[in-house]
């Protein structure tokens, strides 16, 4: 260990939250010898009880950490890279982004999602959830629900609700993997952008910083991420928006798939192309400039709020 005095990393307070990032701190220190102090923070996202449609998905999990930042009260925040906007806040440093995990999402039920009986009630809060289940499963009743991941899981627990869609990544840092009855495929239903993956960020000034935090960064993970990101940037989405996309490569072509999702699971716009990795962010703009053409934005439009 050396010296110096603890790193600050913000983080919200959560479990799901503080174990993601007790973990990112907990590698930090093992490859750099820095210790970290955990400063939990409770952002409008925590403490707002409307619908996170109606919040409008544009950072509300993600100012407050910005702020302490900017204040100087935190050295660096670790936030889930989905909820992220797309756009970039100039004083601040993507610094890293960690090796990503299970990116699916999954059902916690005691049955399977095709064993279900029709008129089963699901609860999510996610319109890109919806959206495709309801493509599979026409028949289910669609129950918005908010709530942090034990009391999401409680729900069907109580059997208020026959099954909750939540990421697998939240439900396996929950420590909950063995509530899960299925995994879906990507195929099924499109992750939402960065799902699973870490975003580690610091004030752009701080390049000392930066290049400590960049131990952090896996590269395929970046790779992968800023071609799913840059779709829902070009769509001018945010992560409220019924918008899946999943890349994964080999280092050096990557292969995304991207679909928007009327909310009635009826009319879909899908599409996918492949390219190589360090032209991510152009694979993404032009994915998503073909899915416009094929009517993507009138599919958004007809969002329900
Ligand atoms: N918007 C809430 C949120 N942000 C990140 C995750 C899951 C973990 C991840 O994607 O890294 C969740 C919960 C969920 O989707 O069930």
């Amino acid at each position: 260990m050396s010296g110096d005095t603890a790193l600050r990393m913000g983080t919200r307070k959560s479990v799901m939250a503080t174990t993601q990032s007790g973990r990112v701190g907990d590698r930090l220190t093992a490859r750099t010898g820095r210790a970290v102090q955990l400063v939990g923070v409770t952002t409008f996202g925590d403490v707002s009880r409307a619908h996170l449609t109606q919040l409008g998905g544009t950072g509300v999990f993600v100012s407050e950490l910005r702020n302490k930042l900017i204040d100087g009260e935190i050295d660096f925040a670790v936030h889930s890279l989905k909820d992220l906007p797309t756009t970039p806040d100039e004083r601040i440093a993507l610094a890293a982004i960690t090796v990503r995990d299970d990116p699916r999402d999954a059902l916690v039920s005691n049955v399977k999602f095709a064993d279900l009986p029709a008129g089963a009630r699901i609860g999510t809060g996610s319109p890109r959830r919806v959206s495709q289940l309801r493509m599979l499963r026409p028949d289910l009743e669609y129950v918005p629900i908010r709530g942090n991941g034990d009391t999401r899981i409680g729900k069907v627990t109580s059997g208020e609700l026959d099954g909750v869609v939540m990421a697998a990544a939240g439900l396996g840092r929950l420590g909950r993997d063995s509530d899960i009855s299925q995994v879906f495929e990507v195929d099924e239903v499109l992750p939402a952008p960065g799902q699973g993956a870490l975003a580690v960020e610091c004030l752009a000034s701080r390049t000392d910083l930066i290049e400590l935090l960049s131990v952090l960064d896996d590269p395929h993970t970046r790779a992968a991420v800023t071609a799913e990101r840059s779709v829902l940037a070009a769509l001018e989405a945010g992560c409220s928006a019924p918008v899946g996309a999943f890349a994964s490569g080999d280092g050096h072509i990557l292969n995304l798939t991207a679909a928007v999702v009327a909310v009635d699971g009826l009319r879909s716009v899908r599409k996918s192309a492949s390219g190589p990795s360090p032209a991510a962010m152009d694979l993404g703009r032009d994915l998503a400039a073909a899915m416009i053409a094929e009517g993507a934005g009138t599919l958004m439009g007809e969002q329900a709020h």
